[in-house]
């Protein structure tokens, strides 16, 4: 296959722990053209081994599942009768290009799409279905782990995808796509058995990607709802963010959509909920009773939520400008993690209790006010005999743009668990470091045993213990990069003396769990195919989120509030380390 080129990343396949094995879920019967694919209890695809007697055994990759003992299903091959076509709008875009189509690939390798399975690529750019798979080729990857077949698996894979062109608002168009999807659910090549099957009275579903600006959702959910729903299976759309800029805009947005579909339709995707750190903070409280006890006011100081990325909008700028950082990053990532964070414990692990738990957090949570926010923009840097540019040298960015890459913020609870606890948030562009994590300050030790002025045996312990008495125990869990949950503890110098020391208790993925983690997209992908809502926001939710940041956004731009300019590669404004004080808080990731 031209533009096939095999590429190799670091990481592993998908595993399972007690949460995911306790979760119930409702699953989309699967077929596939070999007969050694069963799932997890969860429902999640693995590999089997075959038995003499022909049964599934369970992976070799498995052997680190199932703390509670969850064993797999029978293991049978399913029988059942459903196609799955996924189409994804905007196929020539940049995420579809780089996250997307990889994603669907990755699920194919590790057997985890439906047997019966299509992919559309569908934008107004003139391509053939050629001209689709050398595009697509050049971003799958293989996982380094699991590199056998790769290449056939990638043929086979890019045999399935095909290209329509359209207009996004052109009912012809997804008339036209509609009439081609048709064509593949009837009649089905399969080709690991160069094979062709008959399709006809397997339940069609169809599941759209909205991969486009926001300004065209309505116009694509109408022409493609209209003309390319499946008739008798399920149809369900992606929607990417933003859902809209503010509370009015994301309500017209939701009204308008729910013309055409159904809740049930929508899956409002936010790709940190598929991030391997987010969907393990539940697991980390609610299956840890060490940590639950302590996940309150009476124990939790100020808990920081931090987005740093080390470039800029890089082409991204038309889109960024209309946005900023808070509606980019925070109204949003980081404000779901926060929900997850804070949320009580649901009463199921059911998408809609674990919804309910995060709407009601959300709907506890004050307006933010302009003084409790600090914006920030970056500025050209020089460095090393480089030359970064500013967000304003950005072409597709507006000259003397006051739009924030930056921002701090000061959230609250007000309700009995987290009253008076600052939720920190920090978010920016251009900064020195790419990195996301949770950090959690506790309170200090009352009684401080070991601040107190004493002889220490050994010397050096005076000044020791007086620095641990500023310190507190700290809980950071960072989901990107190299995936960690680290608790800062203090803890004696081994020696005649009483010297303390901060040091961690590090589970570093990398060494636990040296196979490769998953994509967010791709476990957000299978969700949406299984019809997993766990992981999508509700529209209950998104007001709630939009109804403590709609304020302040009008704010800041009614008063054409001037971000403080910091230059590219740096820490961030000095402002947000104001903001910190004013709360009493020293942002984690700084000292
Ligand atoms: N890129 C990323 O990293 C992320 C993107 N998102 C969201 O995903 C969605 C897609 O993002 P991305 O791929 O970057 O977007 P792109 O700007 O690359 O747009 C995707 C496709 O939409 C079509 N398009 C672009 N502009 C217009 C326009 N003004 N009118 C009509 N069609 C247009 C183009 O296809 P054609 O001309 O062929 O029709 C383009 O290839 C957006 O909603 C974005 O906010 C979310 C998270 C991260
Ligand atoms: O949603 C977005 O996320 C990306 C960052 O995602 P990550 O998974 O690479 O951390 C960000 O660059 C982009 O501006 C934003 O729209």
């Amino acid at each position: 296959m031209a533009g096939t080129g095999l590429r190799f990343r670091q990481g592993a396949i998908f595993f399972s722990g007690a949460h995911a094995a306790a979760h119930p879920r409702t699953r989309t019967p699967h077929h596939h053209c070999s007969p050694q694919r069963t799932h997890d209890a969860r429902g999640r695809c693995r590999l089997t081994a075959k038995s003499a007697n022909g049964r599934p055994q369970i992976s070799a990759s498995f052997r680190d599942v199932a703390i509670d003992g969850a064993q797999s299903e029978d293991g049978a091959p399913e029988q059942g009768g459903s196609t799955v076509s996924i189409t994804v709008v905007g196929a020539s875009g940049d995420l579809a290009k780089k996250k997307i189509f990889p994603a669907l690939f990755a699920l194919y390798y590790e057997d985890c799409l439906p047997e019966h399975f299509t992919v559309f690529g569908y934008a107004r750019s003139k391509m053939s279905d050629e001209e689709l798979r050398n595009m697509i080729s050049l971003t799958l990857t293989c996982r380094i782990d699991q590199r056998e077949n790769c290449s056939d698996k990638m043929e086979q894979f890019l045999k399935r995808c095909f290209y329509q062109s359209g207009q996004y608002n052109s009912e012809e168009g997804f008339s036209e796509l509609d009439r081609k999807l048709k064509e593949k659910e009837n009649g089905y090549d399969c080709e690991a058995h160069a094979n062709t099957y008959h399709q006809a009275g397997k339940v069609p579903n169809r599941l759209f990607y909205l991969s486009i600006p926001p300004n065209i959702f309505v116009d694509v959910v109408r022409s493609a709802s209209r003309t390319a729903s499946s008739q008798d299976g399920w149809t369900r759309f992606i929607v990417e963010k933003p859902f809209g800029r503010d509370s009015e805009s994301s309500g017209e947005l939701t009204r308008n959509l729910k013309k055409y579909l159904a809740e049930e339709q929508i899956f409002r995707i936010d790709h940190y909920l598929g991030k391997e750190l987010v969907e393990n903070l539940s697991v980390l409280r609610f299956s840890n009773l060490v940590f639950e006890p302590l996940w309150s006011r009476n124990y939790i100081r100020n808990v920081q939520l931090i987005f740093s990325e080390d470039f800029g909008t890089e082409g991204r700028g038309g889109y960024f400008d209309n946005y900023g950082i808070i509606r980019d990053i925070m109204q949003n990532h980081l404000l779901q993690i926060l929900a997850l964070f804070a949320m009580e414990t649901p009463v199921s692990l059911d998408a809609e209790d674990i919804r309910n738990e995060k709407v009601k957090v959300l709907r506890s949570m004050r307006q933010l006010r302009l003084e409790d926010v600090v914006v920030g923009q970056y500025k050209g840097h020089s460095k090393g005999g480089k030359t970064y540019p500013a967000y304003v040298d950005d072409p597709t960015v507006p000259s003397g743009s006051i739009t924030p890459t930056f921002a701090a913020a000061a959230l609250f609870i007000d309700n009995a668990r987290w009253d008076g606890v600052p939720f920190l948030m920090k978010a920016g562009k251009a900064l020195h470091t790419r990195r996301a994590e949770i950090r959690v300050q506790f309170r200090r030790v009352p009684g401080n045993l070991y601040g107190r002025r004493r002889r220490s045996v050994g010397g050096g312990g005076t000044t020791a213990t007086r620095e641990l008495e500023k310190a507190t125990n700290e809980l950071v869990l960072r989901v990107q990069p190299d995936e960690a949950i680290y608790l800062k503890i203090n803890s004696k110098v081994p020696g005649l003396g009483m010297r303390l020391d901060s040091s961690d208790l590090n589970l570093l993925y990398s060494e636990r769990y040296p196979a490769e983690i998953p994509d967010a997209y791709e476990r957000l992908l299978l969700d949406a195919i299984e019809g997993e809502r766990r992981l999508f926001i509700r529209s209950d939710e998104l007001d709630a989120a939009w109804a403590i940041f709609t304020p302040v956004l009008a704010d800041l731009e009614a008063n054409k509030v001037a971000p403080e300019l910091y230059p590219y590669g740096s820490r961030g404004p000095v402002g947000a380390h104001y903001l910190a004080a004013n709360h009493n808080v020293r942002w984690g990731d700084i000292s």
